[in-house]
C-alpha cells in the first residue's frame, strides 16, 4: 500500500474516488456500494474505506497484491467473505504483474502473493479458501501466455464475487423462514453487504425475512472494540431504511431478560466440522445469554466459510490483535499510560449453543454441518 492508503484516516483525493466500477456482483447485490471491486482492466483493487465509515464513502485504489495484504491487515476491508474476494483480487493483480512467460517463475510470483495475502489476518478461513483456489488456477494455466493467465486470475476473482453475493440471498431466503414474523432480532458486529460480496449473510437473512413482508426491527451491538454493528450495521441498514438501533454490548442481556428480543442471527468467520462458530469476539456471550433465555440463535455463512479439515473450534487460530485498538476511542485513551489492554479479535460459539446455521447449501444443526457438504 503507498503511503496514501497506509495512512488512510484523512483526505487523500489523489488516491480515492467516491464509487466503485460498476461490476456484475454489484448489480447483483442492490447495493450502491460494494467493500472490494476490481477495475474492468484488471489492474486495479477499489476497497470501499470502511474505516472511515460513517462519516465518509470513498474508495481506496491498491496496484499490488501486497497493497492488498496491508488493506486487509489494516480492516479497510473486512468481513470474512470480503477479505476473501478482496484477496481473489489481490491475485489477479499478482498475476497481471508476473510478466515471465516461464510457468516456474510465474508459479513462485503466485505462491509469493498468496503468502502475503495469507498471512494478513489469521481467522477467518475465506481468505486462505480465496487464496487455494487462485494457486490451483495458477497451477492449472502456467504454461499459457502471461495476458491470458491475467484474465482467467480477474476472472476467478469476479466469479468468486458473484458467487458469494448469490449465496448470501441463498441463504437469506433459507434463513428468513425462521425469524420472527416481527419484533426484534439482535445481530453482533458487521455480517452485511459491507462484510460480504453483497446482501450479507445474517443481514442478508433479515433483509430476505423483510423484503417477506416480515416487520422486523433490529438491535446491533456497537461491537467493542472496532464498532463494526454502530459504524457499519447502523449505516447499512439505515441507507436500505430498515429500522435499526444501536445497542452497547452490555445491554443485550438486559433486553433479553425483558422479553424484547425474538432472535438472534449472527455471521461467521470459521465453522468447524463438529459445528463450533468462530465469529467476532462478544458472538460466544451473546449465544450465553440467549441459550438462557431460551432465544434462538442463528448462524449464516457461505460455504466457504465452513472449514471441514478443521475438527473442533479448539482448533481455529484466533486473532490477537493491537492493544491501543482498545484503549484509544476516537483518538482519545481511555485507560491509564502504561497499562495494556487485551484484543483477542474473534472467539468460538460452542455447537450446543447454536440452533442452527444457514449456508447456500442449506439449513443444518451445528452438529450436521459436514453433511452438506454433499
Ligand atoms: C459475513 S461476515 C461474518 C464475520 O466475518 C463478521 O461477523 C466478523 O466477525 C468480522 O470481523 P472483522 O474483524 O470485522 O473482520
Amino acid at each position: 500500500m503507498n503511503q496514501d492508503h497506509r495512512d488512510a484516516r484523512g483526505p487523500h483525493p489523489m488516491s480515492s474516488t467516491v464509487s466503485p466500477p460498476w461490476s456484475p456482483a454489484l448489480a447483483l447485490s442492490g447495493a450502491s456500494y460494494s467493500a472490494a471491486e476490481l477495475s474492468p482492466e484488471g489492474d486495479q483493487v477499489f476497497l470501499l474505506e470502511q474505516r472511515e465509515l460513517p462519516g465518509v464513502e470513498r474508495y481506496v485504489t491498491l496496484g499490488t497484491a501486497a497493497e492488498v495484504a496491508e488493506g486487509i491487515r489494516a480492516m479497510v476491508v473486512r468481513g470474512a467473505p470480503a477479505i476473501g474476494i478482496a484477496a481473489a483480487y489481490g491475485m489477479a493483480l499478482a498475476a497481471r504483474a508476473a510478466q515471465t512467460e516461464d510457468a516456474e517463475g510465474y508459479l513462485a510470483a503466485m505462491r509469493q502473493a498468496g503468502a502475503i495475502l495469507d498471512a494478513a489476518r489469521p481467522t477467518a478461513v475465506n481468505l486462505s479458501w480465496a487464496v487455494r483456489r487462485a494457486l490451483a488456477l495458477a497451477a492449472s494455466h502456467a504454461h499459457q501466455g502471461g495476458a491470458e493467465r491475467a484474465e482467467a486470475m480477474a476472472a476467478l476473482g469476479r466469479a468468486i464475487h458473484r458467487d458469494d453475493v448469490e449465496a448470501c440471498r441463498a441463504m437469506g431466503r433459507l434463513g428468513a423462514a425462521h425469524m420472527p414474523d416481527e419484533g426484534a432480532v439482535l445481530t453482533h458486529c458487521n455480517a452485511g453487504a459491507l462484510a460480504t460480496g453483497g446482501y450479507g449473510t445474517a443481514l442478508g437473512v433479515i433483509r430476505a425475512a423483510i423484503e417477506a413482508g416480515k416487520r422486523i426491527r433490529v438491535l446491533a451491538d456497537e461491537t467493542r472494540p472496532y464498532l463494526q454493528g454502530a459504524r457499519l450495521t447502523a449505516w447499512e441498514l439505515q441507507k436500505d431504511g430498515v429500522n435499526v438501533e444501536v445497542l452497547a454490548d452490555s445491554m443485550a442481556g438486559w433486553l433479553m431478560q425483558r422479553g424484547e428480543i425474538k432472535a438472534v442471527v449472527v455471521g461467521a468467520d470459521r465453522i468447524a466440522r463438529n459445528g463450533d462458530v468462530a465469529n467476532k469476539i462478544g458472538t460466544y456471550a451473546v449465544a450465553c445469554l440467549a441459550k438462557h433465555h431460551g432465544i434462538p440463535f442463528y448462524v449464516a455463512a457461505p460455504w466457504s466459510t465452513v472449514d471441514l479439515a478443521t475438527p473442533d473450534g479448539s482448533a481455529i487460530p484466533i486473532e490477537e490483535r493491537s492493544s491501543e485498538e482498545v484503549a484509544v476511542i476516537g483518538g482519545k485513551r481511555m485507560m491509564p499510560e502504561g497499562v495494556r489492554a487485551r484484543h483477542p479479535a474473534f472467539d468460538v460459539t460452542p455447537a450446543a449453543l447454536v440452533t442452527a446455521i444457514f449456508t447456500e447449501r442449506g439449513a443444518a444443526a451445528p452438529g450436521e454441518i459436514a453433511r452438506l457438504a454433499g
